[in-house]
């Protein structure tokens, strides 16, 4: 089911994530209702944090064209980053319609658990590196906007403070 998102300024998505145990029938259902939920945002990636879960569990499906190709990252780790780093216009599903510039490393190796237990290894690069670590940045309750400067950040702060009076408002 569609799950709704947190968002900016909220204390839970400044957490730092617990580990998962054993993937449970509750982890798969979880694991679904993020990709359901992040294909109807839409967006590329999202994070348990930010549907209220505190752990580590992370969705990606970066194709913009071609067949889908969803990915569940349990206890991702990234393992190696690439000293070139790269420029990417960054948004997030808990700071809608709020877009800035962040640099990152260009490619990343992450290590993770599949939902059938077995670790995968793999290196991302391109817009893939890009949203790994955003979404890694998320259950190390890290936000894009941590990376820009304090007036942008704080505008960023003050324009999701005032969506969310609206919101409070309309409900
Ligand atoms: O908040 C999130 O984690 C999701 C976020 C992931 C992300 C986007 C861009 C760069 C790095 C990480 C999003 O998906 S925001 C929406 C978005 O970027 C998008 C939506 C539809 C098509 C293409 C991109
Ligand atoms: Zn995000």
């Amino acid at each position: 089911m569609i799950r709704s998102i947190l968002i900016h300024p909220d204390p839970r998505l400044k957490k730092v994530c617990d580990p998962v145990g054993e993937i449970t029938p509750e982890l798969r259902q979880l694991a679904g209702d993020m990709l359901e939920t992040m294909y109807d945002a839409p967006g590329i990636g999202l994070a348990a944090p930010q549907v209220g879960v505190m752990k580590r569990v992370l969705v990606m499906d970066c194709i913009k064209e071609g067949p889908p190709e969803p990915m569940v990252l349990i206890n991702p780790e990234v393992i190696w980053s690439s000293e070139d780093l790269s420029t990417y216009e960054e948004g997030c599903l808990s700071i809608p319609d709020q877009y800035a510039d962040v640099k990152r490393p260009a490619e990343v190796q992450v290590r993770w658990m599949d939902m059938d237990g077995a670790m995968q290894e793999r290196q991302f690069a391109g817009i893939w590196a890009t949203c790994v670590q955003h979404e890694i940045d998320h259950l190390d309750g890290k936000l894009f906007i941590d990376y820009l400067g304090p007036l942008k950040r704080q505008m960023i702060t003050r324009k999701m403070e005032k969506l969310k009076r609206e919101r409070a408002r309309a409900d």
